[in-house]
C-alpha cells in the first residue's frame, strides 16, 4: 500500500513503524500544516493537509492515515478532507490479537499487543493504543482513543470522540458518553454522561467540558 501520513508528531511516528512493518507498504509522503507549500523530493511528498486532493489526482491507489492522537483534531481533519472511507488505510500491528468476529472500520489503528475480542465493533478513525484490551461485545464509536493498557471489559459502549486514559478500567455494560475523557488509572463503574471528565477509583465526575 502507498500511504500518506497526515500529522508528523509522536503518534504519527508509531503509526509509521506499523506501516513499515509490512514489507508491501510504503510511506510516500506527509501532510501537515507546518508545511506551507507542496513539495516532492527523494520520492516523498510533503505539503499542507489541503494538498490531499493534489496527491489523489497524481497517484493511483493512494491511502491516507490521520496520525494525530487528539480526537477532536482527527475529526476536524477528517471533515476538512471529506474523502470517502475507501481512501483511508486501516492498520493492525502484527502483535495485536483481533477476533475474527470483531469489526474494525476504516482509518482505525490497532497498536502493538492490543486485544480486540469476539463480536466487538471499533468505529472509524479510532485508536486502540499499545496493550489496550477491548473485551467481547464492545461497541466503540468513531474518533475514539483507548489509551495504552486501558481495559474495557465485556459489553462496554464508548461513544463518539471519547478518550479513555492510560491504564483505566471500565467494568461490564458501562457506557461512556460522547467526547468524555476518563483519567489515567481510573476505574469506571457507572455510566459517564457526554462531555465530562471523570477520574479516580471509583471514577467520579470532575468537570463538564464544552460540547463539541
Ligand atoms: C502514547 C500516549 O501518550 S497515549 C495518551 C494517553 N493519555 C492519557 O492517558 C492522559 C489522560 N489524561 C488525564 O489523566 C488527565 O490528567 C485528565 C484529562 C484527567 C485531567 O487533565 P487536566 O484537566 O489537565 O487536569 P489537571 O492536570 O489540571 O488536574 C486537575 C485535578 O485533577 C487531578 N487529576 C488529574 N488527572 C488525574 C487522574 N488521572 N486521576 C486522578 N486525579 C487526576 C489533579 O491531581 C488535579 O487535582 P486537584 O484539583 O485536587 O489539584
Amino acid at each position: 500500500m502507498k500511504i500518506v501520513l497526515i500529522g508528523q508528531g509522536g503518534h504519527s511516528k508509531v503509526i509509521k513503524d506499523i506501516i513499515l512493518s509490512y514489507k508491501e507498504n510504503k510511506v510516500i509522503g506527509y501532510l501537515d500544516d507546518k508545511y506551507k507549500d507542496y513539495h516532492y523530493e527523494n520520492d516523498q511528498f510533503s505539503g499542507p493537509i489541503s494538498s490531499a486532493q493534489n496527491i489523489i489526482s497524481r497517484i493511483d491507489n493512494v491511502k491516507f492515515i490521520i496520525g494525530i492522537g487528539d480526537n477532536k483534531i482527527r475529526k476536524s481533519i477528517f471533515e476538512q478532507l471529506d474523502l470517502s472511507s475507501d481512501y483511508y488505510a486501516t492498520l493492525i500491528h502484527k502483535s495485536a490479537i483481533v477476533s475474527p468476529s470483531a469489526t474494525i472500520e476504516s482509518g482505525t489503528v490497532i497498536m502493538a499487543r492490543a486485544v480486540i475480542n469476539a463480536n466487538s465493533l471499533i468505529g472509524k478513525q479510532s485508536i486502540i493504543n499499545t496493550g489496550a484490551i477491548v473485551e467481547h461485545d464492545n461497541e466503540i464509536s468513531d474518533f475514539v482513543h483507548i489509551s495504552p493498557n486501558a481495559t474495557l471489559t465485556g459489553s462496554v459502549t464508548i461513544n463518539e470522540g471519547a478518550h479513555i486514559g492510560a491504564g483505566a478500567s471500565v467494568i461490564p455494560l458501562v457506557s461512556i458518553g460522547e467526547w468524555s475523557v476518563i483519567g489515567a488509572g481510573a476505574a469506571v463503574i457507572d455510566d459517564i454522561p457526554a462531555n465530562c471528565v471523570a477520574t479516580g477509583v471509583p471514577a467520579k465526575l470532575k468537570i463538564t467540558l464544552q460540547r463539541m
